[in-house]
């Protein structure tokens, strides 16, 4: 069955339907991974996105549930150039279209998914409609694809209840805006015990449990929605627990000590972001997902330090608060998918709750 991608600057690309068969209005932004299709999907700061793929062929390898990043795939649609008919893996457990089929996330084919990225490129993400009706009337569209925002998109993608995973080594506290399972495994490996909050906890009863340290994810949406929490997250800032904050979580620490953020026009996604260290000069390529971004003229340099900045565009990839023990960055030191290049900074973070338990 024929399905468009509409996108509110009036381009209609015409292509096959796969997955899900339903209409979907989403803001549609890009990525360049070459491998990781399941990470993305099921990484929850894409929500209420739908993501076009770069890499022409996404499907090969299957789901390998092994693989995701959440319960769930969250786009709200899935744009690609060619969906693997067929797939092969040892680890493979099903099709991607099936699995897009029984999590109903509509996707479409068969589209120049270069020519979308460039027109993304010039004009800042957007917008669009995922629509297998051929009737579609673009002036009735068009408004709605304008007004299209992604709203209660950390409360969508929390957890409710908080979750315990034993571990014998420091005790983490993980503030879930929206988090990606390898933030946990992560922390799992370095045998950490880790409790994971829904993201409305207050912050006297996290440290009420008294952690060695506090770790804030990622997550979806525009920071700035998240009022509540990043209240929150400032008297989390003024206890001395050790912090250490991931894109989201970079970005409301930023908020709750005065800085402030915008949107990017196209945003970083993929895994092949430069990031610079800037005490050591040395860079290091990263996984990223972001669309907003902190402002540099608005950090108090009294309160932070930025720590990374991107090779490409120099924008803010990292702070470190004066005074503090408290690292941020705006990469996925996570990666899953990407590579693994940062991953140091969870050692790093154990050295700093080591030191703040020794202090
Ligand atoms: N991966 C993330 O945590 C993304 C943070 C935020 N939603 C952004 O798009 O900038």
């Amino acid at each position: 069955m024929n399905a468009f991608l509409i996108l509110e600057d009036g381009h209609v690309f015409e292509g096959k339907s796969f997955g899900a068969q339903k209409e979907v209005i989403c803001e549609v932004v890009f990525n360049t991974s070459m491998t990781g299709y399941l990470e993305v999907l099921t990484d929850p700061s894409y929500q209420g996105q739908g993501v076009v793929m770069t890499y022409p062929l996404i499907g090969n390898y299957g789901v390998c549930l092994e693989d995701i990043e959440s319960e769930k795939p969250w786009h709200s649609a899935f744009i690609v150039r060619e969906i693997s008919r067929t797939s092969s893996n040892f680890r493979r457990e099903e099709d991607l279209e099936d699995y897009l089929k029984e999590h109903d996330i509509p996707g479409i084919c068969g589209v120049d998914t270069r020519a979308i990225t460039k027109i993304l490129r010039e004009h800042g993400c957007m917008g669009g409609m995922i629509t297998t009706n051929p009737d579609f009337n673009l002036d009735e569209i068009l408004p709605k694809l304008k007004e299209y925002t992604v709203t209660d998109a950390v409360k969508t993608v929390s957890r409710t209840e908080k979750e315990h995973f034993n571990g014998d080594g420091f005790k983490v506290a993980l503030l879930d805006l929206g988090t990606k399972n390898n933030i946990i495994r992560s922390l799992e490996k370095r045998g950490c015990d880790v409790t994971v909050y829904p993201a409305d906890t207050t912050a006297e009863e996290i440290l009420g449990d008294q952690p060695d340290g506090i770790m804030l994810s990622n997550g979806p949406g525009d920071p700035k929605e998240c009022v509540q929490i990043i209240k929150e997250i400032k008297k989390l800032y003024d206890s001395e627990v050790p912090i250490f904050a991931i894109c989201l979580g970079h970005q409301l620490m930023a908020l709750a000590t005065g800085a402030d953020t915008e949107k990017m026009r196209w945003g970083h996604r993929g895994g092949n972001h430069p990031v610079k260290d800037l005490k050591s000069g040395r860079v290091y390529i990263s996984s990223q997902n972001h669309g907003y971004v902190i402002k540099e003229e608005t950090i108090d340099p009294d309160v932070a330090e930025v720590s990374f900045i991107n090779v490409n565009d120099k924008t803010i990839e990292g702070l470190d608060y004066k005074n503090k023990n408290i690292r941020t960055v705006q990469f996925h030191p996570e990666a899953c998918p990407g590579p693994q290049d940062t991953a140091y900074l969870f050692d790093e973070f154990m050295d700093r709750m080591k030191g703040a338990k020794n202090a």
